[in-house]
């Protein structure tokens, strides 16, 4: 599997897509491409369909040798032996999510535009740290929006650190010099015409950047 405990590069987040056949196809191709790890998040989709896309997501992942990290809901991700989980405020106790998914699952936390959330998150058993909105987001336009200087205050906390919110191709490259391990993305890799073009695209924020 991708390296799971110092990644780089694309984490790829699903949009809302009630079609299976058409999510597999997607993210077929976003994997090939070399996205380094999956979130399955749709918002829309009630418990079954959530179910029965992770199930048709986690072989897919295997053979590509990609992580797959549920959005919300640990409880899924436990009990579905997924890598991992990604919780936001709203979503459940971090330590309490840590004990059922195992020491060595994927635990992330949106810790949104504050270092102190980062720090709680980082002391209750997250394994990453995601800030953000850094850019207008056409998936949530009233996220919070945060500073490429809090990716560098993060580094003190040695996990790896997520950007997420209106990253594009463009403007990823300052977030990757800030400090940012992983660009996470939604819109700009499966809104775009040639979704593995946009994945080429992105992993080309990771080349010659000036962070470590
Ligand atoms: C990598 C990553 N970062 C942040 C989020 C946002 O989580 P949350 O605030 O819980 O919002 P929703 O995604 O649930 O709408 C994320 N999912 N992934
Ligand atoms: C799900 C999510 N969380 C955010 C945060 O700031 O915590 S921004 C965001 C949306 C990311 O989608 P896009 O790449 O299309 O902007
Ligand atoms: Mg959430």
């Amino acid at each position: 599997m991708n390296e799971t405990r110092s990644p780089r590069g694309l984490y790829a987040i699903t949009p809302d897509e009630s079609v299976t056949a058409r999510l597999l196809s997607r993210v077929d191709a976003v994997l090939a491409a070399g996205a380094t790890w999956l979130q399955y998040r749709n918002k829309l989709a009630d418990k079954a369909m959530r179910r029965q896309q992770v199930a048709a997501l986690q072989p897919l992942c295997a053979r590509h040798g990609v992580a797959l990290i549920i959005n919300d809901d640990w409880r899924l991700a436990a009990s579905m032996g997924a890598d991992g989980a990604h919780l936001g405020e709203d979503d459940g106790e971090l330590a309490e999510a840590r004990a059922a998914l195992g020491a060595d699952a994927i635990l992330g936390a949106s810790c949104y535009d504050r270092l102190e959330l980062a720090q709680r998150a980082v002391a209750a058993g997250a394994s990453y740290v995601a800030f953000g909105a850094f850019f207008e987001s056409a998936t949530k336009p009233l996220a919070r929006r945060a500073t490429p200087d809090l990716l560098r205050k993060a580094a003190s906390l040695n996990v790896p650190r997520v950007a997420i919110g209106g990253i594009t191709a463009e403007n990823g490259r300052q977030l990757v010099d800030a400090g940012a391990d992983l660009l996470a993305v939604i819109s700009g890799v499966f809104d775009a015409p040639d979704p593995a073009a946009a994945v080429r695209g992105y992993l080309a924020c990771f080349q010659s950047a000036t962070a470590p």
